[in-house]
This record gives C-alpha cells, sequence and structure tokens, in this order.
C-alpha cells in the first residue's frame, strides 16, 4: 500500500461535519460583496492581503478574539444574493476539495439586519447549496446554528425543524463558551429531542469537562463540537496505559462523536501544536474521531489540508483516513440508509482506488 501524498489525499472521499459558512468565504467574494453592498468596514480591499489578514488576526490564542474577524464575513453576507452566492462557492471549493458529503452550518439571527427573515435566510442558504453542488459529486446540508450568548435557540431550533426535509439536517449552538453554559439554552435542545432532531453542540473548546458534560447529560447531545478538552479527563501513566475518567469513558463507550478541527484549536488555544493535540491520543484510544475544518478562511486551512498536517505528524496511513472518513459519515445526520450508500458506494470503493494506485491489485 502506498502513502497518503497531497495530491491523492485531495482526491480521497472526504465527509466534513464541522465547517461554518461565515468562516469559509473567498477573500476575492468579500471584497466582491463589500464593494456591491457598500460595506466600509474590511481591513483591506485587496483579496491576497485580506487571506492573510484573516489567518494572522485568528491566531492570538483566544477564541473570543478568533471570533471577532466574523463581522466582516457576516457584515457581507446580509442579502439573498450574497447568501446564495456564499453557500454555492462553499459547495463549490468543498467539491474542488474532494469532499463527497458536508454538514455547513451558520447563524441565521446574523443575517437579518439588512432585513430579511429567518425563513428568507434559510432558503437562501439552501438554494446556493444546490447551485453549487449541482453537477458535483457532493451533498451539502445545513445545520442551523444559535448563537450562545443570545436568547434566540429555541426560535432557531423550530427553523431547523420547519426545514428539516428541505436540507437542514440539524442545530448547534456557537459563540464565546466560557460564562454561556449549554444549559442556558435547555428549552431548545428539549424541544429538538421531543422532535427527534439530531444536534451538536460546541463543548469543551474554551471551557473544560463541565461543558461537555452538561452537552451530553443535560442537554442530549449527538455530536460535540471540537469535544478536546476531553483530554482533561484522561490520565495517561510514566508506561503509557491510559486510565478514562467517567465521563471520558461514557463518551468512548457511547460513540459519541467528536468534532476535531485541529488547526482552529491551535489558533484559539485549545490546543498547543498538532503534536500535542488530543487527536492523536483519541485516535489511538478509538474515540469515534472525526477531522474537520471549522472555518477554512480564519483557519487558512481546508479539509485536505488538515489531513496533511495530520499525515505529516503522526504518520497516519490510508487505513487512518479511511477511518475518520467512515467515522464522520457514521456520525452524520443523514438518514441511515444515505450514510451507508455514500459509504459503500463511495467512500470505500473512493479510498481502495488511492491504497493500491500504482500497484497490481
Ligand atoms: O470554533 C468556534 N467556536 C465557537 N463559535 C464559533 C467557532 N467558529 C465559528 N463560530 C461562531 C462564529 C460564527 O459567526 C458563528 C456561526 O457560524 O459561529
Ligand atoms: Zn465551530
Amino acid at each position: 500500500m502506498n502513502q497518503p501524498s497531497p495530491a491523492a489525499i485531495r482526491k480521497a472521499p472526504k465527509v466534513l461535519l464541522h465547517d461554518h459558512l461565515d468562516g469559509g468565504l473567498r477573500p476575492e467574494s468579500i471584497v466582491d460583496l463589500a464593494r456591491d453592498s457598500g460595506y466600509a468596514g474590511l481591513p483591506t480591499t485587496d483579496p491576497g492581503n485580506l487571506r492573510t489578514w484573516f489567518a494572522e488576526a485568528s491566531a492570538s490564542g483566544s477564541l473570543e478574539r478568533y471570533l471577532e474577524t466574523f463581522s466582516h464575513t457576516v457584515g457581507v453576507m446580509q442579502s439573498r444574493e450574497a447568501l446564495v452566492r456564499v453557500a454555492a462557492e462553499c459547495a463549490e471549493d468543498l467539491a474542488d476539495d474532494g469532499v463527497v458529503y458536508a454538514e455547513v452550518r451558520y447563524a441565521p439571527e446574523l443575517h437579518t439586519t439588512a432585513g430579511l427573515t429567518l425563513d428568507e435566510v434559510v432558503q437562501a442558504v439552501i438554494e446556493g447549496f444546490e447551485q453549487g453542488s449541482a453537477g458535483r459529486p457532493i451533498k451539502v446540508r445545513s445545520l442551523l446554528t444559535a448563537m450562545r450568548t443570545q436568547a434566540r435557540s429555541r426560535e432557531i431550533a423550530e427553523l431547523a425543524v420547519r426545514y428539516r426535509d428541505v436540507g437542514v439536517v440539524g442545530f448547534d449552538i456557537a459563540g464565546a463558551e466560557a460564562g454561556y453554559p449549554p444549559t442556558r439554552h435547555l428549552d431548545a435542545f428539549e424541544y429538538l429531542q421531543r422532535e427527534n432532531a439530531h444536534f451538536t453542540i460546541h463543548a469543551g473548546e474554551a471551557f473544560g469537562l463541565p461543558s461537555i458534560w452538561q452537552a451530553i447529560q443535560w442537554c442530549g447531545a449527538d455530536r460535540l463540537g471540537h469535544g478536546v478538552r476531553i483530554i482533561d479527563d484522561i490520565q495517561v501513566s510514566p508506561d503509557g496505559e491510559p486510565k478514562l475518567g467517567r465521563l471520558a469513558a461514557y463518551v468512548r463507550d457511547k460513540r459519541i462523536p467528536l468534532e476535531m478541527c485541529p488547526t482552529s484549536n491551535i489558533q484559539t488555544g485549545a490546543a498547543k501544536s498538532i503534536a500535542e493535540h488530543p487527536i492523536g491520543l483519541l485516535r489511538r484510544l478509538h474515540f469515534r474521531v472525526t477531522v474537520n475544518t471549522d472555518n477554512r478562511l480564519m483557519s487558512d486551512t481546508t479539509p485536505s489540508q488538515e489531513f496533511v498536517k495530520l499525515v505529516e505528524t503522526f504518520g497516519y496511513g490510508w487505513d487512518d483516513l479511511q477511518w475518520f472518513a467512515v467515522n464522520a459519515m457514521k456520525s452524520a445526520f443523514i438518514p441511515f440508509d444515505e450514510r451507508l450508500a455514500l459509504i459503500n458506494g463511495q467512500i470505500k470503493p473512493g479510498f481502495a482506488k488511492l491504497k493500491w494506485a500504482g500497484e497490481a491489485q
């Protein structure tokens, strides 16, 4: 079996569960949209400099500072046309990078300052994903996010349920984590559970175990956004023997998916480096780990790039990469039969072809 090169990783069928729509704009489009809409707040109107600006401004070591840069992307995503364009380009860029299935999230409440209704926002994004996916081997679905610092989670949860059969597959909360625990939005989560709806919660990124514990045991999260701090509940003895605390054991036993985003975690200070990122240990311990981008613009990354970094750092081979892709597909919020069809019809055959490329079968 050959080793995964960056070019081959790009061709591999990938699955993305944690990617923010307002964190993945093309710099060229931000400049265009700012000009068309009269948004005057950009730090520069040169697309190359803008790309560098986002990456540098996002690498402060603090989630709160990381989130400040979103004012510029959200600022140019206030019209139907802008949302359709950004969503279509998102689907195109992910398909170009070899992603076969993506759940892309955004907060509808952030896109209403120029007068769009929440429904109009959701419809525009669905339309954009459909446009960008047409004729490309990718399926893109929406997750609706409520901002945990605001008080609209129940309303957004209801919106997610209203659009569940036409492209929205789940719900999430995001934004500053410290001081805004998941239980603040318990009403929304209980509503979603009664509706048999799916949701993930950003937890264990900028706050520790209590946030993860609440997300799972109080709120009933199906998946964890990041969840890196679960490492605080795992002790490794000097001889390398791991000991899992009760919460870590629960997360592993229940196969709760961790939506890990290595580059973003380094920028926000949730991990020191790729080599020290908990993903290495969690993969070894067979947690249900998935690999994601979080914000391709702010983190100056792509799904392939995240895998390239992991291959370089941990020496992962094709079997590891396939394991991450299958884990992610199993954890998606689309129906079981559709997940199975993607695993057997696209992911496994795609990896088989790459693994043995150039070698006798
Ligand atoms: O990694 C993150 N943690 C918490 N909140 C985040 C992260 N990435 C993006 N967000 C916020 C900023 C966006 O405006 C919002 C909706 O996508 O979600
Ligand atoms: Zn995120």
